[in-house]
């Protein structure tokens, strides 16, 4: 996927500002502070957002001119904010986005949700529902997949669960996420990004004190635990 000179505005509120970025391996994240338009970059670039200005290529063909099935078949997109099951299974859901039919049971067992399958997502806790529509995105298999904040709601397990699923995939991940640490130990590239425009990309090298401090307007301390991953804590002047 390439994107060049990416600019959007909601009405008349410009909220993207030349942006432009290639993402054709492993794992990306955007990382920036809260209504810096992370989520809309997302969706930009997963082609739910269509009226900017700029031009989006998977495979040097303008997302514009990719058919319906043609998208669905390269790219899947998660947030949870935008997604209502209330009273449909859980079953139900993985049969909707399951287009290439793999075994999801396996994915269900991985997270212990095997005995939640019939049940209706809205008996759900938060954080099995946030594993639900996260494990029913990646069963579409689509070499590119869009993810807003996976790691809301999930309590530590959970979250290794998922990194390690991720990290095993093949697919290609783009994620928006504000759980730094866990970012860290994930991706392969770094976007930092403030008020509509990316500030620094990289390896995780690029998460060092000055610029979170840059990024996000607060104090930042960084350690190394023993496996060599960063830990990047915040320091809450209060
Ligand atoms: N549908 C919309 N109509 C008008 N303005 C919007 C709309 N969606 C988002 N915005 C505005 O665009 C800006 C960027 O929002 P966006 O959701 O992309 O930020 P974000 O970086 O993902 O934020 P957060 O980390 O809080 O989720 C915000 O000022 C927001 O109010």
């Amino acid at each position: 996927m390439e994107a060049k000179n990416i600019n959007f505005s909601y009405e008349k509120k410009q909220v993207i500002y030349d942006i432009s970025l290639k993402f054709d391996q492993g794992i990306t994240a955007l990382i920036g502070p809260n209504g810096s338009g992370k989520s809309t970059i997302l969706k930009i670039l997963s082609g739910q957002i269509k009226n900017y200005q700029g031009i989006i290529e998977y495979d040097h063909k303008d997302i514009k001119y990719l058919s319906i099935s043609k998208k669905s078949r390269l790219l899947s997109y998660f947030n949870q904010r935008e997604q209502i099951y209330g009273l449909i299974s859980v079953r139900s859901i993985f049969e909707m986005s399951n287009i290439q039919n793999i075994d999801y049971f396996k994915y269900l067992d991985y997270f212990d949700l095997t005995d939640k399958l019939d049940l209706p997502f809205n008996q759900l806790s938060g954080g099995q529902q946030q594993v639900i529509l996260v494990l029913a995105v990646l069963c579409e298999q689509t070499p590119y997949v869009y993810l807003d904040e996976p790691f809301n709601n999930l309590d530590p397990l959970y979250k290794e669960s998922l990194v390690k699923l991720i990290k095993n995939s093949d697919q290609h991940f783009f994620i928006v996420d504000h759980d730094l640490d866990t970012l860290a130990i994930l991706a392969d590239n770094i976007l930092l990004y403030k008020d509509g425009r990316i500030v620094e990309s990289g390896s995780t090298e690029i998460l060092n004190e000055d610029n979170l401090k840059k990024v996000f307007g607060t104090e930042f301390k960084i350690y190394q635990d023993d496996s060599g991953n960063k830990r990047l804590i915040q320091s809450l002047r209060v």
